[in-house]
């Protein structure tokens, strides 16, 4: 039988105000133990929330940037259920009334461009911390994370592969850091998604049976946690059995999905309006306010890196895909924009490379994107070759210094003296017999020896270019 699956995500985005969503208890990370949470995020008798407002402002920024439907009246909800993480005996979270309501986000796939549905992104808080490893057999709770604010962002089931969900989650994670909603950092659980998985039998219309895998905080295991589940359920159907509907564990270290709970329905919430808070009412006003604040958005980068650079699509892709690359990357134009292709060459390869390799982001590049600019300024006005800009790069790493003292105290300036270079292209000449007589029966490849030793004997301080000319012409 032919399967096929049907996937729908709900990312949790942490929104990165400074205060709780209704309480004036602070949301930074890793701060110990409920050092951060007060008599509201507990729950304790008495107390009333207060909206951040800063909440609200950032779900609508992100509305706005989707050009999604934004509910001017939305209304917050208890989703009541036990947890001994969650004090109140509820999540103040939205139901029927969220302040989001349906949008689209496109992704690209290769060369293949689809629409995935929003359903609908509601504010809710989040819940506290069960810690198992710390009390021997007991478990402690941590209450900073309770009341922390989160958009609940919600797709129609309309990614058909793991990969297409990857690409969209990879979409929205971009698009809340350049709207700065979150911080998008995914190991300290600022965004994370619940996957929803079905299969259904092709050309069926109906959906499957769905298993939901709970709290993937990396794409890597968003991808692999799929494509296990995949196998999980066509298994099960081909045996003839029926999948259930489920909550799953997605274990990183076995690269398994293992069972959590039978998953509720949404009445065993018993969801009803929250009466200690009002419903929330969005003015026009505001709407045209954060509308004018929205900064260019990593789609419309995109474009302007195509169109005004002159960039490959791929290229822009891969720039404005972190709103930090980009950035560097255009500070480094501001000195160099007659290489725009080079400097674009040196951010994707080299430095990310270089970052990658030692878990730096780029806003602590021990290479500044001015700096940058300069070393690929000697390579165009042809001060070193790309390979000698190689090792200045490195050294620029390691000593902070500049191109252009690293150039001078190290002698890397390519030799421009056309005498000099004449004399080793012709001792080269001279010492390989052989091979000249090979290139003159017509074998081409044979320059590449040529050159290998012309930059052995000039430690590669010639431009190759130029060597290749002459070279070409002393053989003829
Ligand atoms: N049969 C299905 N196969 C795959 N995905 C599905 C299927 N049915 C629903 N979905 C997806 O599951 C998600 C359901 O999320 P939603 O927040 O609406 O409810 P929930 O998971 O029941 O509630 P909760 O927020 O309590 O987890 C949506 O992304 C939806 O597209
Ligand atoms: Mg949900
Ligand atoms: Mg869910």
């Amino acid at each position: 039988m032919k399967w096929e699956t049907v996937i729908g995500l709900e990312i949790h985005v942490q929104l990165n105000t400074k205060s709780k969503i209704f309480s004036s208890a602070l949301t930074k990370y890793g701060k110990k133990p409920n050092s951060q949470a007060c008599a509201i995020d507990l729950g304790l008798p008495g107390v009333l929330p207060v909206l951040n407002v800063e909440a609200v402002n950032k779900a609508i920024r992100f509305g706005v940037a989707i050009n999604a439907h934004i509910n001017k009246r939305n209304i917050f909800d208890r989703k009541n259920y036990f947890y001994p993480d969650l004090p109140k005996g509820y999540q103040i979270s939205q139901m029927d009334w969220p302040i989001i309501g349906k949008g689209k986000i496109e992704i690209i796939l290769g060369n293949q461009t689809k629409v995935i549905c929003i359903t609908r992104a509601h504010l809710e808080e989040d819940a506290g911390k069960s810690i198992h490893d710390m009390f021997d057999d007991n478990t402690a709770i941590d209450l900073n994370r309770a009341g922390i604010p989160l958009l609940e962002i919600v797709s129609e089931p309309d990614m058909r592969s793991a990969k297409e969900a990857v690409a969209y989650t990879k979409k929205i994670h971009t698009l809340v850091q350049y709207i700065d909603i979150c911080d998008g950092n995914m190991q300290e659980g600022s965004f994370r998604c619940d996957a929803n998985i079905s299969i259904r039998p092709k050309g069926q219309k109906e959906l499957g049976t769905r298993a939901e895998l709970k709290n993937i905080n990396s794409f890597k295991f968003l991808e692999r946690a799929i494509n296990f589940e995949v196998k999980r359920q066509k298994d099960i159907l081909e045996e003839g059995e029926k999948v259930v509907q489920e909550t799953r564990l997605y274990d990183s270290i076995k690269n398994e999905t293992r069972s959590m709970r039978l998953k509720e329905e949404t009445n065993d919430y018993r969801y009803f309006p929250d009466p200690d808070l009002l419903p929330i009412e969005i003015s026009n006003e505001l709407l045209e306010k954060v509308k004018q604040t929205l900064p260019e958005l990593p789609d419309q980068r995109k474009t302007r890196f195509v169109v005004e650079l002159g960039l490959s699509e791929y290229d822009a892709d891969v720039l404005t895909s972190q709103k930090s690359l980009a950035d560097y990357f255009e500070v480094m134009l501001e000195d160099n924009i007659v290489n725009i292709k080079l400097c674009a060459n040196w951010v994707m390869g080299e430095l990310s490379a270089a970052l990658n390799k030692h878990q730096i982001d780029i806003q602590n590049s021990p290479i500044t994107a001015p700096a940058l600019s300069l070393l690929i300024s000697r390579i165009s006005d042809d001060t070193i070759s790309v390979k000698t800009a190689k090792d200045v790069f490195k050294y620029m790493w390691d000593s902070k210094n500049s191109a252009d003292e690293i150039i001078k105290v190290r002698g890397l300036k390519q030799m421009t003296n056309m005498v000099e270079i004449e004399v080793i292209i012709e001792q080269v000449i001279a010492n390989s017999t052989l091979q000249v007589s090979q290139f003159k029966l017509g074998n081409n490849k044979i320059l590449g020896f040529f050159i290998g030793k012309i930059m052995e004997l000039t430690g590669g301080k010639v431009n190759p270019k130029q060597v290749n000319e002459l070279l070409r012409k002393k053989l003829l």
